[in-house]
């Protein structure tokens, strides 16, 4: 499914205008009767109910007065707070159509804080039309603050049109206060701020409306943007007549004394996940606690960390292998595992995912990523803490960052896979947000997990994105199976794999 920024979808809303002949007041009326048929869907008849609904000054507001007078096709109890003069052109027509047709509107400078509340509390329904898209800027005025507040402590349900206001469309990030709805109705295609915290958390449920932007098929081309969903997603094939190298190998380096169990963990999710065979290279603890859970597992011994060690096992490798390095590796020996990253990315073609302390590794030198060859896919897993440190910039201003992840991999001509409860993966052409999931996989040893079904899917000849789109994807489905959520560890999840691949 196409997401879009909010640049992105006036582009969208100007082409609808000056190529196919659609105006700004039919966008206007679809947009607003849309959000009147959502709430008829999730909430019944509207005749039985009351609603507020609350007008800002830009085209949200419009949108609301556009909803206040389709509401009064069905009940009279509907009344409009506005916060001031429509500053739109087709604001101030429906805004005039709103009131030509027997509508109330109570200007919120008069009512007053108090009287707002009364209205908000004895509503059935409040409709948040204060702003959408064009939000900018931090919400400063004490008096828009309080009222935000007031909704969010007495409504008893609340619709925001297009998105809560107070939320940054295209980070997700709350401008100073934001509106906790319900349910959400956003028009056209979902917004990066439907999927990124704080914003997921504010939207309630999204309904997605059409509203006469003409269908992706015209406009596909400018789409970059992506959120991942069951469909479209691929599988590698089995055909009756393979065999175990029919399947590619996965390579897992990792293991340290610290942490034994990282490497067995990626190794498992890749045996459930169809690998034909599945190898460490890694302490001899690290092997036997592996063989123990798995002896079909093949273990290199590898008790002190040597590029030679390495060299010879990767050195023959077919060409279906695929590299996993860092789970559990730690940051002892140093220079060692520098000169192994430095060979394992630019002296063998096979595709290679640098994982956990690889990252961080890596970030003491990240231009060795630049001495690789141009048709080697290198995958890049990081979560925030990683990425902060990759990038030398604060986990503040990496999280949630797609335009970052985005450049980055543009630069180093990698993928990365910015993992987080909304998890981004991006080449840098095309960018994919991934929701599924929830708190039983934020535990430890869950990213090492991820890489493993990660190499598994491309040694079984997926496109390295393709592979990750549906790694990042199953594995949230496979958390979503824990049956109560959070009361796992991230072993658990192993488990469910198969279960969740069988979905898609
Ligand atoms: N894009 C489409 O296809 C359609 C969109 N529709 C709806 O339109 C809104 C976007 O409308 P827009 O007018 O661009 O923006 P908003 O209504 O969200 O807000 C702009 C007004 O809010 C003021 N503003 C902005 N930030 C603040 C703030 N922090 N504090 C106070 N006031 C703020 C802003 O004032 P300025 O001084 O900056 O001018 C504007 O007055 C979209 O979300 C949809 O709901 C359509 O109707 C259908 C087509
Ligand atoms: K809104």
């Amino acid at each position: 499914m196409v997401v879009v920024t909010s640049q992105e979808m006036r582009e969208l809303e100007k082409c609808a205008i000056e190529k196919f002949e659609m105006t700004e007041e039919i966008l206007m009326e679809r947009a607003g009767i849309s959000t009147v048929q959502a709430i008829w869907n999730e909430y019944g008849s509207l005749s039985e109910k009351n609603f507020v609904v609350i007008c800002g000054p830009g085209n949200n507001g419009g949108d609301g007065y556009v909803i206040a007078r389709d509401i009064l096709n069905y009940t009279e109890a509907v009344r409009v707070i506005t916060l001031g003069e429509p500053k739109t052109e087709v604001s101030k027509i429906n805004r005039n159509r709103f009131l030509k047709h027997g509508g109330i509107i109570y200007k919120y400078e008069e009512l007053g804080l108090e009287k707002t509340i009364e209205m908000i509390s004895s509503a059935d329904i409040v409709i948040d039309a204060i702003f959408g898209t064009g939000l900018k800027r931090e919400i400063t005025d004490e008096s828009i603050a309080n009222l935000i507040e007031a909704i969010n402590i007495y409504s008893n349900c609340v619709v925001s049109v297009d998105i809560p206001s107070g939320i940054d469309t295209d980070t997700g990030e709350i401008l100073g206060s934001a509106v906790q709805a319900t349910m959400t109705v956003t028009f056209g295609f979902p917004k990066p701020g439907h999927l990124l915290f704080p914003g997921r958390d504010l939207i309630g449920k999204l309904k997605i409306a059409k509203i006469g932007i003409p269908s992706q098929t015209f406009l596909s081309e400018s789409f970059k943007r992506f959120l991942i969903t069951g469909e479209n997603l691929k599988k590698p094939l089995r055909p009756r007549w393979a065999h175990k190298k029919s399947f590619g190998e996965v390579i897992i380096i990792g293991g340290s004394k610290q942490y034994i169990g990282a490497p067995v963990l990626s190794a498992l999710a890749a045996q459930k996940t169809g690998a034909g065979m599945v190898k460490i290279i890694g302490p001899s603890e690290v092997c036997d606690i592996a063989l123990s859970y798995d002896p079909s597992l093949i273990c290199y011994r590898m008790d002190s960390v040597s590029k030679d060690f390495v060299s010879s096992v990767v050195k023959n490798c077919s060409e279906n292998s695929v590299i996993v390095v860092g789970p559990g590796w730690g940051q002892d020996n140093f220079d060692e595992k520098i000169n192994i990253l430095s060979f394992i990315i630019t002296e063998i073609q096979n595709p290679v995912i640098i994982d956990a302390d690889a990252l961080n590794i890596l970030s003491s030198n990240v231009d060795i990523l630049k001495q690789k060859e141009i048709t080697k896919s290198i995958l890049l897993t990081p979560h925030p803490g990683e990425f902060s440190r990759i990038t030398k910039l604060s986990t503040k201003e990496v999280k949630g960052n797609y335009t970052l992840a985005e450049r980055f991999s543009e630069e180093y001509q990698v993928i990365t896979v910015l993992k987080d409860a909304t998890t981004i993966v991006t080449d840098g052409n095309t960018t994919f947000f991934n929701i599924s999931g929830n708190t039983s996989l934020a535990k430890a040893g869950s990213g090492d997990i991820l890489s493993g079904i990660i190499g598994s899917l491309i040694s079984q000849h997926l496109d390295p994105l393709e592979a990750v789109k549906t790694s990042v994807y199953i594995f949230g489905i496979a958390g979503e199976m824990i049956q109560a959520e959070g009361f796992n560890s991230s072993y658990d999840v192993i488990s469910k794999l198969p279960e969740a691949f069988s979905k898609i």
